[in-house]
């Protein structure tokens, strides 16, 4: 075939050899074919790549069929002609070439079949067009990202597996060619499959791999074995990738074959979340969502990350609650960290979540997801719900792999530590936040050929809000960068947060999915409280009570944990008042000291007696959970002398003991120092101007300004006023010195003075819930 260089390229900016080579560093991540002889065959001289065309092939048959149009003919040809080479110096490939494609790791190159030419934007050039080759990939047995333990064992000496994997790579990634055989030819050329002698010899070893099955590896599948020179011809390369994909299609149907035979014919569950009959809008869904096995799946699932710490609702087993009274039944459901068994009435967001995560997995490309809604609105539960049926899809091999990352803001006590967790979660490796945001910054800018999609859930998003918003602004950014896979499910209170924080041309640059969960209506919160008590013995609780709470809690929030709270303490004061029946009918007199049923009853267990005594009929309501008794749990979460005298506290008060209540939050540890406690209370200040604008300016420049000596002295103050009261216990540091008044201040010096709460957070938490000043400082108060 005759072929004609073109020559439009030279007038284009190519990159360097030398910035090829620092740029193709950057690029891909581990694995390869590990070749001794790491200099690339094409050199260190600087050559830009140029195409290569078929066109005198185009021209000859173009002038025997009619010579008189050809002409013509020529020019609309020409403008859409497509390269099926390119050459670099001495160096040329094609397409169906088997080139190697340089990774970071000195010595490891990447194999891959070139399927097309093509000019792409350069990603560190704006605006930049350069020549690149799209590129299908084989696999190393070493680079099964998530599903390492499905790899096969019976691996031979540079084994690798076709993948029907592509993406496109710029042309200076690559290195050189490598030669892909089938078995017996490796064997015939090399006995036993031993490196030979000689430095040439071994360097054409290195570049010499086998391929006998093609691969998905994010679901572990391999087609049936093939001989590699029946099935690769250079000319038809997209016969080839047919191949590959029937032969995984097969294979996926085989493995379901075995799996519904190994079975045993399961008995086919409903879906379990939100409990109604179909959770997926769309007609295609999912197998798992269809029909799900009584197990949790944990025991099933291949995870070379860390496992997933929630099970799909509806697969998890009793727990041994459930053979306790019906109160402690009660409070344990309706306690706000029990996960519940569904989610009632979060069908549409729940569908909504699904739909764009899985989408996204199945289609490899990055997403963001910003959920706002009000304290209490499901939204974390209804994520957290998503991505574990996401992950039994996984199971049920009806998924592509995926990453699983979570980063709450409460739970960090710097936002740039969100960098570090996410490399942590994609390459297991630790490292610092600043070393994490390079790595992440070359990770997702470059290509990668076999990157598995991550879903980063980024709860508590007002948390990482930090001064130049560099953290949010990073991980909504890298979802939309072509190669990153990266999905991101932002959760917060506001709506509007990133276009407080990053300005609204960058907002909607950005081009979030939003999701919005509204508060819950009364008739919500009544089912929501209704399910999680559905299987409870003994009715002892009045539905006109779940009512009455249920109206309250809707009237002022809708925030469902406060349901749940409210109604759970009621279940508690409902379990006194048997407790004391019980006893009121236990009282034996002497006389009938030897009924024998009587003696029986003094030593059975009070839940056991409760459990006797509470359906009697006719009997009093004491022990049941009433209208009164809701009253009753309201009056007291709200309106014990400590929680009015906390809701009375000065401003610098309330952000003291709010930043306090948040570092215990974040660090699970009661007793802190006033430094951080300080340092805490700048955030939540900060947090609070970025999330009410300028009313929020006020209260920061309130509490903060004047400089930051006059901001220790405020709320030096505002912790001596809270140790007089007996709220908090401060213990002074070395460096103090202040006394006012007999106490002391901490000093500007004085930050490792250690502080703890007298009181139990709870009563701060309850009493500042109802405080239009306190609930402005975030989120450590809602929990
Ligand atoms: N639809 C529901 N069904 C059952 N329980 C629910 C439902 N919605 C919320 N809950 C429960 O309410 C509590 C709060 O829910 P969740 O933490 O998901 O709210 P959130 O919107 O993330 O709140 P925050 O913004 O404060 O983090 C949890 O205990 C959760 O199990």
């Amino acid at each position: 075939m005759a072929v004609d260089s073109g020559s439009s390229s030279d007038a284009e900016p190519q990159p360097t050899r030398q910035k090829a080579r620092q740029r193709a560093q950057h690029w891909m991540t581990k694995g390869g074919l590990v070749r001794e002889d790491s200099d690339d065959e094409l050199g260190d001289e600087d050559h830009p790549w140029d195409w290569i065309y078929a066109i005198e092939d185009e021209k000859n048959e173009e002038t025997k069929a009619s010579p008189e149009k050809s002409s013509r003919r020529r020019t609309s040809r020409v403008a859409k002609k497509k390269p099926i080479g390119a050459r670099m110096g001495s160096f040329e490939c094609r397409i169906g070439d088997i080139v190697l494609l340089k990774s970071p790791e000195a010595g490891k190159d990447w194999v891959g079949i070139i399927v097309e030419f093509v000019e792409e934007e350069d990603d560190d050039a704006e605006g930049e067009m350069i020549k690149s080759a799209s590129i299908m990939w084989f696999a190393s047995p070493d680079e099964f990202l998530s599903t390492r333990n499905k790899r096969r064992q019976d691996a031979l000496p540079n084994e690798q597996y076709l993948t029907a994997d592509f993406n496109t790579n710029p042309l200076y990634s690559i290195s050189g060619k490598a030669t892909v055989m089938s078995k017996d030819a490796f064997f015939a050329k090399y006995p036993n499959g031993a490196p030979p002698k000689g430095n040439a010899e071994l360097a054409e070893y290195n570049k010499s791999i086998v391929c006998r099955r093609g691969v998905n590896q994010v679901q572990g599948r391999y087609t049936d074995e093939f001989v590699w020179e029946e099935v690769y011809r250079e000319d038809n390369i997209y016969e080839l990738i047919t191949m590959v994909k029937e032969g995984l299609k097969a294979a996926r149907k085989r493995k379901a074959a075995d799996a519904d035979f190994t079975e045993t014919k399961e008995e086919s569950v409903a879906p379990t979340t939100p409990r109604k009959k179909q959770r997926v809008a769309s007609n295609a869904t999912p197998r798992s969502q269809r029909k799900k096995a009584l197990t949790t799946p944990t025991h099933k699932r291949i995870v070379v990350k860390k496992p997933l710490e929630f099970t799909p609702l509806g697969t998890r087993v009793l727990s041994q609650d459930h053979f306790a009274s019906p109160y402690r039944q009660a409070r344990t459901l309706l306690h706000v960290s029990t996960v519940p068994e569904s989610l009632p009435c979060r069908k549409n967001e729940f569908n909504e979540v699904y739909n764009h995560l899985s989408a996204a997995i199945m289609e490899g490309t990055g997403a963001c997801i910003y959920i706002s809604g009000t304290p209490g609105t499901g939204k974390t539960a209804t994520v957290r719900e998503v991505v574990a049926q996401l992950n039994a899809a996984v199971e049920a091999e009806e998924m592509d792999d995926f990453i699983f990352c979570e980063i709450n803001g409460m739970k960090i006590t710097d936002p740039h530590q969100a960098y570090s967790m996410l490399w942590k979660e994609l390459k297991g490796d630790r490292v610092s936040p600043s070393h994490a945001l390079d790595l992440l910054e070359q990770e997702f800018s470059h290509p990668s050929p076999r990157r598995v999609s991550c879903v980063v859930l980024m709860d508590e998003l007002d948390q990482l809000v930090t001064k130049n918003q560099s953290v949010m602004y990073n991980f909504f950014n890298w979802p939309a960068l072509r190669h990153s896979r990266l999905i991101v499910l932002a959760v917060a209170n506001t709506m509007d947060l990133p276009e407080r924080t990053l300005s609204n041309k960058i907002s909607s640059r950005l081009g979030l999915t939003r999701i919005t969960f509204p508060g819950y209506k009364h008739t919500d919160l009544m089912e929501i409280i209704g399910t999680r008590l559905a299987n409870v013995p003994g009715n002892i609780v009045d539905p006109d009570a779940v009512q009455f709470a249920s109206r309250k809690v809707a009237a002022v929030s809708g925030d469902a944990r406060r349901a749940l709270d409210i109604c759970r303490r009621a279940v508690e004061i409902a379990e006194q008042e048997a407790e004391e029946a019980a006893a009121a009918d236990l009282i034996i007199p002497e006389e009938d000291e030897e009924n024998p049923l009587q003696r029986l009853a003094r030593h059975l267990p009070v839940a056991i007696m409760q459990l006797l005594l509470l359906p009697k009929p006719g009997k009093a309501k004491a022990g049941r959970v009433t209208i009164s008794t809701i009253k009753q749990a309201i009056q007291e979460a709200t309106s014990t002398p400590l929680q009015q005298s906390l809701r009375c506290l000065p401003l610098s008060g309330k952000l003291f003991l709010a930043a306090l209540l948040a570092r215990i939050h974040r660090t699970g540890i009661t007793e802190s120092t006033f430094g951080d406690v300080l340092d805490e209370a700048r955030r939540i200040a900060d947090a609070a101007v970025a999330v009410a604008g300028a009313a929020g300016a006020g209260v920061k420049d309130f509490l903060l300004g004047g400089g930051s000596s006059a901001r220790v002295r405020s709320l030096g103050f505002a912790a001596m006023e809270l140790m007089n009261s007996g709220v908090l216990a401060l213990e002074q540091g070395a460096g103090s010195k202040s006394l006012l008044g007999g106490s002391t201040i901490p000093a500007r010096g004085d930050r490792s003075s250690k502080i703890r709460l007298r009181v139990a957070a709870e009563d701060v938490r309850l009493a500042f819930r109802e405080d239009l000043e306190a609930k402005g400082f975030g989120l450590g108060i809602d929990q």
